[in-house]
């Protein structure tokens, strides 16, 4: 089969018409002719996805037009998208195989949805999508090519499970250059030659737009001097950059360009998308479809759902700033905020604010959390933020949805990182990965020696302090204890105190490492996670995945995801994965990670049905995709926020 054709978008062309004197839409007028590479990549990939759902059937597509199909060679175009002269501006190509269903058909689906409870999603449900989107995420981070913490392994993974179920996925992040080896990770990505102008800061950025195809997903990444200096994505040993509103806004505005100007395997995105805004970052993305584009008659069906990952950090400014943002100056109010007065720094305050995170919370469709008790959470005063009012009055579009493990990266049985490889059948590898650790870390190696781990950002959030200040006590127990993280230079200190006075039982590794923190979730026996909020916590769940007895505090995500063992249940046979402990002390902390130390042991029996039970859960991705999906019709049954 040929690679698709494609005419010119004067669909789009003439939205810059209507939208003549705004400089916003200049990339769109460069929007191209089929590329015969990317045309040919992607139709494979459709032919792919399609032999897929050859069993179960039915679907249709939302995104590059689904007003009308026509025959092909084998196949039906599906969504032949016209512009005002009739010509083609986008389409795909399904095989006979599959079938197309009416959009009435869809209208039926979705008016049954809607009338479930939003907080809770069925998710046995692993049948194909009815609708498949075009989904654009955007992000400061995207494992394997950007990653400080969760949000990056949640924006490499999420988008390959929603393409492999038939969604067009395209993820778009910064293009971080630190001059070191990680900068061979973007080698892949090549420039698309579409330059784009964005107008903000009083001015106008010039921004690449580079690109590669990998696992089923269009990865964009957007490239600016502002983005090529040493450090992570945020800041470097002086602390955030000074200049982050100005790097994360060049990415919201080029994320939002990036559906109408790339013609990725052939042919643009289109304005029909379904943007996943994550964290404050890409927090304006909402901002900027009502603001900028809308009015211009530009995304009007577009939706936006924004993903709380962390609402900690809420993108927050002095309110001249706002300027800054390239938006009509009516759109201050979706961004204002008012500090309250204790928070403010001196008496002639006006606590006058400008937050991107509260701004996608106003304007975005739909919002997500990353589980289920953190949706709750947020709407309370202890775990809110100060948003918790805002949150709570958009509670009908609130939904929490438990973060997925990538099983391909976090896999036992194949992990390249490992020594000894293993499984739930045969877990003689996890005691030889254990001996390696120890030996590795210059630990007395010893199999009957409990082995516990932490691994985390050293920040309050984590709750490294009560666990530095518990591990004294700790110490007295036959057991080791390593710590592998980076953040506060307070904690990392504290830590290489405590290795000099334990030396035989306590290692601290300060710093961000992959192939260590995998060989610690392997060779460990507990992992312990005392964080003072989780909205979904990601170690837990590869703990359990590699036999690692989890103990947590009961909060959030964590609160979701282990289960508290019950030795006398089940007929003496137990139950649960982990101990989930409350409150919030060193004294609690200590009598779960005793009871864990003693059951580890004292009775082999209980651990390793304890093991086995955490290793047994389902926790992949698919799981989440399909929660996702009830989200994304949830989102196209109600208008777009308009303002
Ligand atoms: N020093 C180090 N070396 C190597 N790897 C390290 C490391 N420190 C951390 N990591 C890795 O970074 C990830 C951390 O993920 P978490 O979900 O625990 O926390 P984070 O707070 O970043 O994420 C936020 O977003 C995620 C995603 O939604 C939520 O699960 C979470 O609750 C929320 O706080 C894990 O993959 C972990 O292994």
């Amino acid at each position: 089969m040929e690679a698709l054709q494609i005419a010119p978008s004067k669909y789009l062309a003439a939205k810059l018409v209507q939208s003549s004197g705004i400089n916003c839409f200049s990339g769109v007028r460069r929007l191209g002719f089929a590329s015969l590479l990317y045309g040919k990549r992607k139709h494979r990939s459709f032919c792919a996805r399609a032999r897929s759902y050859k069993e179960e059937g039915e679907f249709v597509s939302r995104g590059s037009g689904n007003a009308q199909n026509q025959e092909a060679e084998g196949g039906v175009l599906v969504g032949a998208e016209r512009d005002g002269t009739d010509s083609v501006v986008g389409f795909r190509f399904i095989p006979h195989s599959v079938s197309v269903i009416s959009d009435e058909r869809v209208l039926e689906t979705q008016e049954a949805e809607a009338d479930k409870p939003s907080e809770e999603i069925s998710t046995s449900d692993t049948t194909p999508p009815s609708t498949t989107y075009n989904v654009v995420f955007v992000t400061s981070e995207a494992a394997p090519y950007s990653k400080t913490g969760g949000l990056g392994d949640v924006c490499g993974s999420l988008p390959i499970a929603l393409a492999a179920r038939g969604h067009r996925v395209m993820v778009v992040s910064p293009r971080y250059m630190d001059g070191g080896l990680s900068d061979k990770k973007f080698a892949n990505a090549v420039d698309t030659e579409k330059p784009t102008k964005i107008h903000c800061f009083g001015g106008v950025q010039e921004v690449g737009l580079f690109h590669e195809y990998r696992a089923g997903v269009d990865w964009v990444f957007v490239d600016h001097p502002s983005y090529h200096r040493p450090g992570t994505p945020y800041g470097d040993g002086f602390g955030a950059f000074g200049d982050n509103q100005f790097r994360f806004t060049l990415l919201c505005h080029a994320a939002c360009e990036a559906p109408l100007v790339l013609p990725l395997g052939g042919y643009t995105y289109g304005d029909e998308c379904l943007f996943i805004a994550n964290d404050w970052h890409a927090g304006l993305v909402p901002v900027l479809l009502a603001a900028k584009y809308r009015p211009h008659g530009v995304y009007k069906d577009a939706r936006s759902i924004i993903v709380i990952h962390n609402l900690a950090h809420q993108g927050v400014e002095p309110a001249v700033t706002y300027k800054n943002f390239g938006l009509p100056p009516g759109w201050y109010k979706a961004l204002e905020w008012v500090f309250p007065t204790w928070a403010r720094t001196h008496a002639l305050d006006p606590g006058e604010a400008v937050n991107v995170l509260k701004s996608a919370i106003v304007t975005a469709d739909r919002i997500v959390t990353v589980s289920q008790g953190y949706a709750w959470e947020i709407t309370t005063p202890d775990g809110g933020y100060g948003l918790q009012e805002l949150l709570s009055s958009r509670k009908s579009v609130l939904t929490g949805i438990t973060n997925g493990v990538d099983t391909d990266e976090w896999n036992p049985s194949t992990d390249a990182h490992l020594p000894s490889l293993y499984s739930i059948d045969n877990l003689s590898g996890k005691a030889e990965c254990k001996a390696a650790l120890q030996a590795e870390l210059g630990l007395p190696v010893r199999p009957d020696c409990p082995l516990i781990g932490f691994i985390g950002r050293l920040d309050y959030q984590k709750g490294v302090d009560i666990l530095l200040s518990a591990a004294p006590h700790l110490m007295y127990d036959d057991v080791q204890l390593v710590m592998l993280g980076s953040g506060e230079k307070q904690y990392e200190d504290w830590m290489r105190q405590l290795e000099s006075t334990y030396k035989d039982k306590y290692r601290g590794w300060v710093g961000f490492n992959v192939p260590i923190s995998h060989r610690i979730t392997a060779g460990c026996d507990i992992l312990v996670m005392p964080s003072r909020f989780e909205l979904c916590g990601l170690n837990q769940l590869y703990a359990m995945r590699y036999g690692t007895v989890p103990v947590v505090h009961s909060t959030g995500g964590l609160r979701d995801t282990v289960q508290t063992f019950d030795p006398y249940a089940k007929e003496g046979a137990g139950e649960g994965t982990g101990w989930a402990f409350s409150p919030l002390t060193k004294d609690s902390l200590l009598t779960a990670l005793q009871r864990a130390v003693l059951t580890c042991r004292e009775h082999k029996t209980s651990w390793e049905g304890l093991m086995k039970r955490g290793m047994e859960k389902n926790t992949s991705w698919d799981n989440a995709a399909v929660q996702y999906e009830q989200v994304f019709d949830w989102a196209f049954i109600d208008p777009p926020y308009a303002g």
